[in-house]
């Protein structure tokens, strides 16, 4: 018997005004896998992000996360969101620690009173991503891979069935992505799943297990190798990308503007 999906979008619309940034998007995500969205600036996955976490109410369709609505989902601490940088407020007096306790109040009540138990998670948690030394710095005097890492250990520290991640590689350095592509990975094998978003078409292969592809609705989803085959990304990124050359060794940010 397969398992239910952990994620289900079924024919999703989101509208801003006159912008249509979701056009009937239907996705099935098993649990257990690495699943990166891939799909130009413009094309909706930070909205397809919002829609999942209940932050946007869809015009039209629903979402179903672990059979519950996204509100719902998200009070039971199922889902855990790391936000592209654009919508964090580093300003924020908070420090690295106190932004992954944050993954624990769902558990902590109203007293918000962290228990023994909630401390050894965070700490576990900062040494997964590697920024045990940082805890006590404000979030903002964080390089931005090391900002991602932290968000990352929330989703941790949270112990989340569910992690979705908007843009984690955005700005970072090689070894803030090598440790988050690793945690992702190890989150994954423990049977968590994890949704991604990502410019970065050579990290998709050693990041992800599946790739969908977006433009406002779902172009492609399946296998990765699949995925990058340039038929696929013409749709997805416009003809003009079929001059990359995706074996050369450096990053492909296909950044650009896609239909308002
Ligand atoms: N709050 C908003 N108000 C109005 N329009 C919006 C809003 N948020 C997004 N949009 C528009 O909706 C469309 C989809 O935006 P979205 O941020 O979901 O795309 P994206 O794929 O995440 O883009 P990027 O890769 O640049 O982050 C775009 O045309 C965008 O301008």
């Amino acid at each position: 018997m397969t398992a239910p999906p952990a994620i289900e979008v079924a024919d999703v619309a989101v509208r801003y005004g006159e912008v249509l940034a979701l056009d009937g998007v239907s996705l099935s995500i098993a649990p257990g896998r690495v699943t990166g969205l891939v799909g130009m600036n413009g094309s909706g996955k930070s909205t397809l992000f919002k829609a999942i976490m209940g932050m946007v109410r869809p015009d039209r369709g629903h979402v179903l996360i672990d059979g519950a609505a996204p509100v719902a989902a998200r009070r039971r601490g199922l889902v855990g969101y790391v936000p592209q940088s654009e919508d964090v407020d580093w300003a924020f007096p908070v420090s690295v620690r106190d932004v992954v306790m944050m993954g624990r109040y769902g558990r902590q009540g109203l007293t918000r009173r962290a228990r023994p138990a909630d401390h050894v998670a965070v700490a576990d948690a900062l040494d997964r991503v590697e920024l045990t030394g940082y805890a006590e710095r404000q979030i903002g005097q964080l390089s931005g891979g090391q900002r991602k890492r932290a968000f990352v250990a929330r989703g941790i520290a949270q112990d989340a069935r569910i992690l979705l991640l908007d843009e984690p590689f955005a700005g970072v350095d090689k070894r803030s992505e090598a440790t988050i592509v690793r945690l992702l990975r190890e989150l994954a094998d423990d049977g968590r799943t994890v949704l991604v978003s990502t410019h970065d078409l050579h990290a998709l292969p050693r990041l992800a297990d599946e790739a969908v592809l977006l433009l406002h609705r779902v172009l492609f989803h399946g296998d990765v190798s699949e995925a990058l085959r340039p038929d696929h990304l013409a749709r997805a990124f416009g003809l003009d990308v079929l001059d990359l050359d995706l074996d050369r060794d450096q990053d492909q940010d296909l950044n650009r503007e896609g239909p308002a």
